[in-house]
């Protein structure tokens, strides 16, 4: 697997090997000694599957109470991938990264906790699968409006999402809580 810190360095992205025979293909996409050496040492406990259709935002997404980190990846279509920085003492407090993952480009994105997350989907469905640190906790659920001034998340161009309720009601980057 290899790893690339991206402009924010503790959101990794990791590019699996694939091994493609007659059969198809096979790869590893999880190896906790490897994880642990590049993004550090945390527990998985819960599993997440959502299957959405084109244009769809689901974001910007985090808990706070109990923060989760997330190792997120596309079996099914693309998305743009999107975590945003609201650690207050980091470095890149209030800054984003962005990534096209896909089931082509088989490649996954690790998102720590301190950070909101979302995607928009940019083919026709999308099936996106992702590891979790902590448990879902309802009710401490918050969401970064996608469109927030102040952090100005590049997304793909020409494209007019369909959002939740939920995250159509989106807190500013001001308002959203921090850690
Ligand atoms: C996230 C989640 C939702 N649910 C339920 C609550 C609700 O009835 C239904 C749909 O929930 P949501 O609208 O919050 O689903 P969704 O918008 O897909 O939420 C997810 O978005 C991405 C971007 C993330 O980063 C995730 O952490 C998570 O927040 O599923 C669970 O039972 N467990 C969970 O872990």
């Amino acid at each position: 697997m290899e790893y690339k810190k991206l402009e924010i360095p503790d959101v990794v992205l990791m590019t699996p090997p694939v091994f493609g025979d007659e059969r198809g293909f096979f790869m590893e996409t999880f190896r906790q000694s490897e994880f642990e050496k590049n993004c550090g040492n945390y527990q998985f406990v819960q599993d997440n599957h959502s299957s959405s259709s084109k244009n769809i935002l689901r974001g910007l997404h985090y808990q706070h109470e109990k923060p989760q980190g997330k190792l997120v990846r596309v079996v099914r279509g693309e998305v743009f991938d999107v975590a945003v920085d609201m650690r207050k003492d980091s470095p890149t407090f209030g800054q984003w990264v962005g990534e096209y993952l896909s089931a082509d480009n088989k490649r996954m994105l690790w998102v720590p906790s301190g950070f909101a997350h979302g995607f928009i989907v940019t083919s026709e469905q999308a099936e996106f699968v992702y590891k979790c640190t902590d448990y879902y906790n309802p009710g401490d659920e918050y969401s970064l409006m996608w469109n927030d001034d102040t952090i100005g998340v590049d997304w793909p161009a020409g494209v007019e999402p369909i959002l939740s309720d939920k995250d159509a009601k989106g807190l500013t980057f001001e308002e959203a809580p921090k850690f």
